[in-house]
């Protein structure tokens, strides 16, 4: 059975509807991100599954019982929403906000008893709030009243709980001590978590699923590799970005980058240009601002010339990170050259990896392409192919391979023959 079951809802405040046929199913006991743009919809969303607004359209089952059909009390003690504004304005102690978790389990006129004091004992140690019990919530921090607000969900004894922007307004240091906390509670206790978050780096590090609304619609939803893709951010957010893993967590990083507003083009020839590991930033910075068509390739993903071919949105021959050239993505690189009118072979370093790019460039200078090559290493031991590299350069400097100094070289004398 789902923790939740949302099934073609529709919604809208006045005549514009704000969720447009919304449906997914979440599995009990996930980590899950409601993503997406300002207005597309997230927090109305999140009211919708605590009853607060109900859908003119569809269905929303929690735990096998449609949402409308559980009293108040039997909802309360299934689903908890920590809200987005938890301004309070009395001075309530931290206790009292905390004992407001129990009403669902009393009567009426029933005072609180030993159990529910201890359970809310239990909830504040395990927000580390204990120690602020009988201080006025008005009288701490931020972070702190996050934790309190927490704590009191958890006074509920809820198997979901919801939480709308729980980490905005907070430091790094307190947001990430927030989402600790979460994901504590549901490994240790199984709870459901549901939250909205805007920092789509922090969701893909805690969570199982993500969904990314837009515009009122599902656009996404699955695991983070799943949804968070260039293709769906630029969608969602029109923004263009380099997605990448993080080295000490693994978990998606995705970085915005500039686009470069294209100069006029002054130029009507393309240069194909074969690089990596960085060999290739500066003759791609010097011949994109002199204005000519530029392909790239072969390129891992992730390598920095990827990344920097990427921001300028030039169109490349990419393959898998930390892979050889296959035999496909060696035609596609075949399809560049010879798509090209002048190659440039930067001054990538003599791997077996490498031989494949090496070859292409062979291919375009026996074909009547120009070809330059840019010699640019430091010393003389940088063959790690057994000499198969050196001995198809030799060749290619027969065949009429054009070999330059250094980029400024390779600049000038592409414009000489063009
Ligand atoms: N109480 C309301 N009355 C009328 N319209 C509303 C109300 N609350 C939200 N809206 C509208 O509904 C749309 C979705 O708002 P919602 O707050 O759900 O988006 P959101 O994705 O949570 O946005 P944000 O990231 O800015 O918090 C917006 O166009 C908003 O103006």
């Amino acid at each position: 059975m789902y923790a939740l079951k949302v099934n073609d809802i529709e919604f809208g405040y006045d005549r514009e509807l704000v969720l447009k046929g919304i449906s997914f199913n979440i599995e009990k006991g996930k980590f899950i991100s409601i993503i997406g743009p300002n207005g597309s919809g997230k927090s109305t969303l999140l009211k919708t599954l605590n009853n607060l607004y109900k859908p003119t359209k569809g269905n929303i089952f929690i735990e096998g019982n449609e949402i409308s059909s559980l009293k108040g009390k039997d909802l309360a003690k299934r689903i908890a929403l920590v809200p987005q504004n938890t301004n309070i304005d009395y001075d309530f102690t931290v206790e009292d906000i905390v004992l407001m978790g129990r009403h669902p389990y009393k009567g009426r006129f029933q005072k609180e008893n030993q159990n529910d004091y201890s359970i809310i004992d239990e909830s504040l140690k395990m927000t580390n709030t204990l120690h602020l019990k009988d201080r006025p919530i008005t009288e701490i921090s931020g972070g702190e009243r996050q934790r309190v607000i927490i704590a009191k969900a958890l006074a509920q004894r809820p198997t979901i709980i919801l939480l709308d922007e729980p980490t905005s307004h907070l430091d790094i240091n307190h947001q990430i001590d927030i989402l600790n906390l979460l994901k504590n509670l549901n490994k240790e206790k199984g709870t459901t978590i549901i939250l909205v978050i805007h920092d789509i780096n922090l969701a893909a590090r805690y969570s199982d699923e993500i969904i990314l609304l837009n515009d009122g619609v599902v656009l996404g939803i699955g695991k983070p590799e799943e949804v968070i893709t260039t293709t769906n951010v630029e969608t969602a957010y029109n923004l263009n970005v380099v997605i990448d893993r993080n080295k000490y967590t693994n978990s998606l990083y995705l970085t915005p980058v500039e686009i470069k507003k294209r100069i006029p083009k002054k130029q009507t020839e393309t240069v194909h240009i074969i690089c990596g590991g960085g060999t290739g930033a500066e003759v791609i910075n010097r011949l994109y601002d002199e204005g000519f068509n530029l392909t790239l390739g072969v390129l891992n993903v992730g390598d920095s010339d990827w990344q920097h071919g990427k921001s300028l949105m030039i169109p490349m021959v990419e393959e898998a990170p930390f892979t050889g050239i296959s035999e496909k993505t060696y035609n596609k690189n075949s399809e560049k050259v010879k798509a090209a009118d002048i190659i440039v072979i930067s001054s990538i370093p003599f791997s077996r990896g490498n031989l494949k790019n090496l070859i292409s460039g062979y291919e375009g200078l026996k074909s009547g392409k120009k070809v330059f090559f840019i010699w640019d290493y430091p010393d003389e031991n940088f063959d790690y192919t057994d000499g198969k590299a050196t001995k198809l350069i030799n060749e290619m400097k027969q065949t009429g391979m054009k070999v330059v100094k250094s980029v400024e070289d390779l600049v000038r004398s592409i414009k000489e023959c063009t």
